[in-house]
């Protein structure tokens, strides 16, 4: 594999536009890729994720978004990575030949989730009938237990990975056990590989374990106020850097009262940046129109 560039500062999980009637809208992501680069300070993306609603797609949808950042993000963006989990494996592997072949900069799967993998052999088996179908792309596990259900402990997973998949190169966190997450972080001591956090309000708590960054739904509209948690925090000045976490935490703790989720996102951005994300895609609903 050729060197690769250091992925550096926050990854903005990317919302998926959609028309009134429920399209993909396409032509709206050049704007979108303007506003995190100029509005936000945001320079990598995570597509096709959570926030994208990448399991509410179809295969063709998420090649055609995947070319659309990519091809909008091109000398605006320093690192797309394309998230190509599914729940059945010859789908996840077309995904990653496709995300290869535009020479993205690193791939990410989730654990499949409805016959799930018991134990941590059979979820790297699964993950390494992915990776290799990219061998020259950096490899990311994304590990969501409270989307997946697959509680499988990260730190247990790294144990001889290499040897596995060549590519790996890191983990997406999207789980609130600090235990796990800062194992991991210890069991790294070349530095190897790469955590980007991504439980957006505990984030602090992440980076002083040693976290490497940061992937989540509220950079798209967070980002600027969150990069100053971080340049805080690297400075260091713990103080200032706590009050920018409890700012976020204040915000996302009165909309996760009111009901937080992807929906709720698309509202969000849609009257923060003026871009028009549209209604999420069923079972979610548009929650610009829920009393
Ligand atoms: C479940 C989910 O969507 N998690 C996102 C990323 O992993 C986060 O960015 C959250 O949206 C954020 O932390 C708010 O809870
Ligand atoms: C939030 C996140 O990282 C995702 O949308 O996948």
């Amino acid at each position: 594999m050729a060197p690769r560039k250091k992925l550096k500062g926050l990854v903005a999980a990317t919302i998926t536009p959609m028309t009134p009637d429920g399209k993909i809208n396409l032509p709206v992501i050049r704007q979108y890729v303007d506003y995190l680069v100029n509005e936000q300070n945001v320079k990598n993306v995570f597509v096709n994720g959570t926030t994208g609603e990448g399991l509410s797609l179809s295969i063709q949808e998420r090649k055609q978004l995947a070319e659309e950042w990519m091809c909008q993000g091109k000398d605006k963006l320093d690192h797309v990575i394309i998230h190509v989990g599914a729940l059945n494996l010859p789908e996840c592997q077309e995904l990653a030949r496709h995300a290869a072949a535009m020479g993205v900069d690193g791939i990410a799967v989730i654990a499949p989730f409805f016959f799930k993998p018991t134990n941590k052999d059979e979820l790297v088996a699964f993950l390494q009938k992915v990776a290799s179908e990219a061998p020259e792309v950096p490899f990311y596990y994304y590990h969501i237990p409270p989307l997946t259900g697959v509680k499988i402990r990260v730190e247990e997973l790294l144990d001889g990975i290499k040897a596995q998949i060549p590519t790996f190169q890191g983990v997406k966190f999207s789980d609130t056990d600090l235990l796990d997450l800062a194992q991991c972080i210890h069991k790294n001591e070349t530095g190897e590989f790469e955590f980007l956090y991504g439980v957006d309000e505990q984030l602090l708590g992440a980076l002083a374990l040693g976290a490497s960054g940061a992937v989540g739904s509220t950079y798209n509209y967070l980002g600027r106020q969150t990069n100053l948690m971080l340049q805080a925090f690297a400075k260091p000045d713990f103080a200032l850097a706590q009050q920018y976490q409890f700012l976020t935490g204040e915000f996302l703790n009165f909309v996760i009262k009111l009901g937080f989720g992807v929906a709720q996102t698309k509202a969000l951005m849609t009257s923060v940046s003026g871009i028009p994300m549209g209604p999420p895609r069923l079972p979610l609903v548009d929650a610009s129109r829920q009393k």
